[in-house]
């Protein structure tokens, strides 16, 4: 499957907020979004997932314009995980696992063997098996995003689209949820405020500033003194990591 943005242009209350964008999501592995707050990480990627609808270019989903395809279609291929995912407050974990497997049921469809391994294996694969029962109003901040990954994985998605999903996560869980992100079979895009993080995760970053795309490339290649100098405004030492050979940034003080 190809999901592409082309050109793809969004603006509210007149202000571009996305600017002739061109990006195309990874068949696997994973794409990093970088850029300062504001700049339209968050824009583009509900853009790419068909929640909102462009008003200049467009998004193809395998080279066809993703905004005429049947919405249950686009969520049975492409999960979004959002920043600050709210649901009902009435649901337990599970309940809202199983949300994910909404895209492939049709309307008088059992609750199958199949969606119940994509639950459960999802619930494992986040470690929060032993909360399945709880009520989402009552778990932590870490747990309810561990909890909406899980959702987009029992979606089985051909591509991942995860708003800053390590923003709540303690290091272990940061580490693993990267790990497993670096595991799927799926393509993943996945807006990150840490540039080490991108730089040791992500096959290949995009750098956005004030609505664009102004690099695409290798960690290498992109995470520099000078990219974060420019597009951050702040200076930093870039070394080599000893494990990978890839970049790692200290931030002078
Ligand atoms: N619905 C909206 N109404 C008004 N302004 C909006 C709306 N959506 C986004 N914006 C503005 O567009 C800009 C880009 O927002 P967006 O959330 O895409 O940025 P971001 O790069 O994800 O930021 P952050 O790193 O802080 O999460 C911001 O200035 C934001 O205030």
């Amino acid at each position: 499957m190809t999901l592409e943005g082309r050109d793809v242009t969004w603006k509210v209350d007149g202000l571009i907020v996305v600017n002739g964008v061109t990006l195309s999501a990874p068949k696997h592995g994973i794409l990093g979004l970088v850029g300062p707050n504001g700049c339209g990480k968050s824009s583009l990627l509900r853009l790419l997932a068909g929640l909102r609808e462009c008003q200049g270019g467009a998004v193809l989903l395998d080279g066809e314009v993703m905004a005429r395809a049947p919405r249950k279609q686009v969520a049975r291929r492409i999960a979004f995980v959002a920043q600050h995912a709210e649901t009902q407050t009435a649901l337990t974990s599970r309940d809202v696992v199983k949300l994910g497997r909404t895209p492939h049921r049709g309307a008088w469809d059992g609750w199958s063997d199949a969606d119940e391994l994509a639950v459960i294996g999802a619930l494992r694969q986040v470690s929060m098996e032993h909360k399945a029962e709880q009520a989402w109003s009552t778990l932590s901040g870490g747990e309810r995003q561990r909890i909406q990954i899980a959702r987009a994985l029992a979606q089985e998605p051909e591509i991942m689209l995860l708003d800053e999903p390590t923003n709540h996560l303690d290091i272990r869980h940061q580490r693993d949820l990267l790990r497993l992100l670096r595991k799927l079979e799926c393509g993943t895009i996945i807006a990150l405020h840490d540039l080490d993080h991108a730089a040791a995760y992500c096959d290949r970053i995009a750098v956005m500033e004030k609505g664009k795309v102004i690099a695409q490339g290798p960690p290498d290649e992109i995470i520099t003194t000078e990219m974060i100098a420019s597009v951050f405004g702040v200076d930093a030492i870039v070394h080599l990591r000893k494990d990978s050979g890839r970049p790692r940034v200290e931030f002078c003080l």
